[in-house]
């Protein structure tokens, strides 16, 4: 069984690695949201798989991080596609919500995203 919660942010950000001239190497902003889902079976005498609450407040501690900042001074976001950003909210959060089964990216404005399932299990 899966729960999801999703959060907003927005953040400037360029591509270091695109081409000199491509509106991409200058910096921008974007408007992103984010689902964060988790698995799991709901714990029999509560009903529930994670509260909601606990995961309010882990992605409000994540979000702090990255809301209207500039993305590439992040550590480990130094290239931030939305690739990387899925990876890095992943690891950020995997701690604290160890459910974790999947982080989605939107960045509705491009029609674009990504959906990132976690590090490939050996
Ligand atoms: N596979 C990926 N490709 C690209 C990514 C990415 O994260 N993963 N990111 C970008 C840039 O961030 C680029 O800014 C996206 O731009 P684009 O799709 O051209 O949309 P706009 O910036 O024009 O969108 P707005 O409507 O102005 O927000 C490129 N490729
Ligand atoms: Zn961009």
């Amino acid at each position: 069984m899966r729960i999801y919660k999703e959060f907003f942010f927005d953040a400037a950000h360029f591509l270091p690695y695109a081409e000199d001239g491509h509106p991409n190497r200058r910096m921008h902003g974007h408007s992103f949201r984010v689902v964060v889902w988790l698995e799991g079976k709901p714990a029999p005498e509560t009903g529930l798989l994670r509260h909601f609450e606990d995961v309010e407040r882990e992605l409000l501690r994540v979000r702090e991080k990255l809301d209207h900042r500039l993305l590439n001074e992040i550590e480990g976001l130094e290239q931030p596609t939305l690739e990387r950003i899925a990876a890095w909210i992943w690891r950020d959060l995997e701690p604290a919500l160890p459910e974790i089964a999947c982080v989605e990216i939107h960045r509705a404005s491009c029609r674009e995203g990504c959906v990132y399932d976690g590090p490939e299990k050996v």
